[in-house]
Formats: structure tokens, sequence, C-alpha cells
């Protein structure tokens, strides 16, 4: 079995929560949009020969333009996305041709090569596999009325990072399934998980935050100072 490996990175949204004209994957952070700072990451893991952007068709250009800038243009191509996430994933999926593919929010700009690769170690061996960190709250499930319901055992919870990688078949299957049943989901590792098949979840780190909103920015300004 070949083990060929190509990322895609989504980043074609539209910042709704961060409320800013301009959407935040173009925000920039000492100098340099978000989503470079995120490409520069993954341009460092040798073992990722196709590196896929997606963002919105309007802005194809002005990313071509930021990408051969900061000297990516060798390394990185650049798509149109959709409406939502999982068209824009769907969409860079269709550019891929290797076996393994990695997705990652272009708004996840502190993610590392070890984090990536560790990623990618877990999705050889068991299929599919995502990043996560326990979660550090008590978590309730509240109904409509703001009563709590129930109080699951933390021990179980896990928050949901990118990157998730899949063998590329098994993840373009999964999403044609979902388009075919009109099922959304907010991450990828659902559409793999709905058609039974397993994920391994490799643990992250919680600096790997995707920048919501303005109180992650102060966040990524403060972690950028730090030097990470
Ligand atoms: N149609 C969409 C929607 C989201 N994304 C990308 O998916 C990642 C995670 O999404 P999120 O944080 O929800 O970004 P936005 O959709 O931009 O934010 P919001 O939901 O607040 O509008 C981001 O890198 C975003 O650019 C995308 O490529 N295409
Ligand atoms: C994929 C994701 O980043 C995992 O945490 C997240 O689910 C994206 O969700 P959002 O609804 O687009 O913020």
């Amino acid at each position: 079995m070949n083990n060929s490996w190509g990322a895609v990175i989504v980043a074609a949204g539209r910042g709704t929560r961060m409320g800013y004209a301009e959407s935040k994957q173009f925000l920039l952070l000492q100098d340099k949009p978000i989503f470079i700072h995120t490409l520069e990451v993954f341009s460092r893991v040798s073992r990722i020969k196709e590196l896929i952007v997606v963002t919105g068709a309007a802005d194809v250009a002005r990313c071509e333009e930021w990408i051969h800038k900061f000297g990516l243009e060798d390394q990185v191509r650049v798509t149109a996305g959709g409406s939502e996430r999982q068209d824009s994933v769907y969409a860079g999926l269709k550019e891929l041709t290797s076996d393994y593919v990695l997705v990652h929010d272009g708004v996840r700009p502190f993610v590392t090569p070890d984090l990536i690769e560790s990623c990618m170690e877990a999705a050889m061996e068991h299929g599919a596999a995502v990043l996560a960190v326990p979660v550090k709250d008590t978590i309730k499930q509240v109904n409509e009325e703001g009563i709590i319901m129930s109080t699951p055992d933390r021990r179980s919870l896990w928050s949901i990072q990118t990157p998730q990688a899949f063998r590329l078949s098994a993840l373009l299957e999964a999403h044609e399934r979902a388009k075919q049943e009109a099922f959304l989901g907010t991450d990828d590792a659902m559409l793999i998980e709905r058609l039974g098949k397993q994920v391994k979840v490799v643990e992250g780190r919680y600096t790997n935050i995707k920048i919501t909103t303005p109180d992650d920015l102060d966040y990524a300004v403060f972690m950028q100072k730090r030097g990470e």
C-alpha cells in the first residue's frame, strides 16, 4: 500500500463570529496573514507532497499573491470553496491524488510539524486519526430552558482539533455519502464515524487553537510574541 500525503487547508469562511469586515484567515499576525502562518508549518513537513488551500472564489487571486509573496508558490495550489466548511473540504479533496489526506483549518496557525506527523502516523496505523485535547471544564448538557439535564463523565470527553487525517478514498466516499444524504457535520471525522468506521484520537496541544472570536485573536498575538 502506498503512503503518499496531501493536505487541504480550508480558508473560505467568512469569520462571522470574529465580527470583522475582513475574513479572519486574512488578518495579519506579525505582518503575515494567518493562513500563511498555517501553510508555512505544513510546508515544513517533507512527507506532504500536495498542499491545497481552499478559499472563497473572490479571494483566489489575492491568496495566490500572498502565497507568491511568502515564497510558497512551488508547494501550494489554491482552489475555490463553498458556502459550508464541508463544501470547502470536498472541493479541496477533489484536487488531490495522494493516498492520504490531512484536513486542517487555515485559522489554526499554532499547529506544529510534530503534531501533524503524529496524526499522520496514527492514520497510517488506524485508517483515520484526529488531534484532540481532554476537556478541562466540567461539561453539562442543558435544555432549551437553561436547565441542566446531565453531566457526562469528563474522562471520556475530548475537544476535537485539526489536523484530521484519512485515507483519501475513504474521506471522499464519506463526503459523497453525506452530500447524498444532506448530512452536514462540523468536522470530517463525523462523516467517517457515520459510516461505522473507527477514528483514532491523538493527544494534541491546548495551544493549537482555532481563531474563532476576538479573544482568540488576543491570545494569538500573545502566543506570537512568546515565539510559539
Ligand atoms: N464555507 C466555509 C466555512 C469555513 N471554512 C473554514 O473552516 C475553518 C473553520 O471554520 P470556522 O472557524 O467556523 O470559520 P468561519 O466559517 O470563517 O467562522 P464563522 O463560523 O464564525 O463564520 C476556517 O479556516 C474557515 O475559513 C471554509 O473553508 N469554508
Ligand atoms: C473542525 C473543527 O475545527 C474541529 O474542532 C471544528 O469542528 C470546526 O467547527 P466550526 O463550527 O467551523 O467552528
